[in-house]
């Protein structure tokens, strides 16, 4: 007699659909445990990833993209000077936009509804890491310098940088240098004329000061500021091609901004009461951006040490925090005379300044 019947038949079928159940078992079970661990955020890595003097590390995402690239931990995103290296930053930033997973799909890239247009030294970083705190405002983190540097990347590859939102939230960014571009109004146009345009903006002598000492300590050498400023000490003119001083005529910039944006596209914050009245400042900001009230006096405490307003709570974390040391470094001293001619210098240029936004900054009264 064989033994045919002896041996146990072999289901190929039905092996089959339990070595499928149990590979999609697997795959969902390994899926949930990315995503538990964070790496299925729906926010593509930007240049925040490449950030350690962030201002405000606020969230868990921006850890572990550090975590994950520390051969790039030295970059700054406040850095002004966005050389070609960052340019290939961007681009990785960008790139990588297209290989997130899945999850990560949800919301759309879009354009910037609204841009922190300048000025540089204002309280840029501290207005838009207040904003992120609104769950409403999805910001790119970086600086990405696309309407005045690399506006020949093409706006896809300016919307590919941006953080995915959902419908009703505002993407935005900030950089500085808009504000004293003079094609950057055009080229913001071209990409929308409706963009809403916030200006941060702060007394002009303070501004230069602030400048001056960033530019200070990255090159220890540098003339002193009394040197920079004036043309010769003698006729004691005032040099307006030092940068330093030409940022601060923000009369000049409005006037080329408005050649391409009406004045209600404009909201001018002002970067002193960003520092004494924070949440009076966001309440503004956040009216203009059509938002809730959402950011206000109980996300602030005022720090001691640091002089300034910090965040109790920033957005994806429990513990307070303050902007990084780069933002509200001391300022060397400048002699008094100096500081009075560069005040006497600006005196016209604010007024013309307060009379075109209607607003009084108080510049001039001390
Ligand atoms: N909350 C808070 N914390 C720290 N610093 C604050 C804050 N609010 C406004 N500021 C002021 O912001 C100034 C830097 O401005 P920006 O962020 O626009 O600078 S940059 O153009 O991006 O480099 C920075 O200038 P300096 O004080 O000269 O360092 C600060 O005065």
């Amino acid at each position: 007699m064989g033994c045919g019947g002896c041996r146990p038949r072999i289901n190929f079928g039905k092996l089959l659909s339990r070595a499928s159940v149990f590979i999609t078992m697997l795959l969902i079970f390994t899926y949930f445990f990315y995503c538990l661990t964070g790496f299925c955020h729906s926010v593509p890595t930007t240049l925040g990833t490449v950030n350690v003097d962030y201002d405000i590390l606020d969230d868990r995402r921006r850890v572990l993209e550090e975590l994950r690239a520390p051969a790039q931990r030295n970059f700054t995103a406040d850095a002004q000077q966005v050389d070609v290296l960052s340019a290939n930053r961007l681009d990785r930033a960008g790139d990588q936009g297209h290989r997130i997973p899945v999850s990560n799909s949800f919301g759309t890239k879009r354009f910037p509804q609204a841009i922190i247009i300048g000025v540089k030294k204002g309280g840029t970083r501290a207005l838009l890491e207040f904003l992120r705190i609104h769950p409403d405002v999805r910001a790119f983190g970086a600086e990405p310098h696309f309407f005045d540097r690399f506006y020949d990347r093409g706006l896809e590859w300016y919307r590919n940088l941006m953080p995915r939102t959902l419908d009703g939230q505002i993407t935005m960014e900030k950089t500085p240098s808009y504000f004293v571009t003079k094609e950057a109004p055009g080229h913001v146009c071209t990409m929308n004329c409706q963009t809403k345009l916030i200006v941060v903006v702060r007394d002009p002598v303070t501004r230069a000061v602030s400048d001056y000492t960033q530019t200070l300590s990255k090159n220890p050498s540098l003339p002193s500021f009394q040197s920079l400023v004036l043309k010769n000490s003698t006729t004691g003119l005032i040099d307006t091609t030092w940068s330093a001083v030409r940022i601060g005529l923000y009369a000049k910039h409005l006037e080329n901004w408005l050649q391409y944006f009406p004045l209600s596209h404009f909201l001018f914050v002002s970067g002193e009461r960003l520092v004494s009245d924070p949440s009076g400042e966001m309440g503004r900001v956040q009216d203009f951006l059509g938002l809730k009230r959402v950011v206000s006096d109980k996300h602030f405490y005022f720090n001691q040490t640091k002089g300034f307003p910090c965040l109790k709570k920033p957005e994806g974390s429990s513990k307070p925090r303050c902007l990084g040391k780069s933002k509200g470094r001391t300022h060397p001293h400048i002699p008094t005379d100096i500081l009075q001619r560069l005040r006497d210098f600006y005196r016209p240029f604010n007024h013309r300044f307060y009379e075109m936004t209607g607003q009084n900054f108080g510049w001039d009264e001390s």
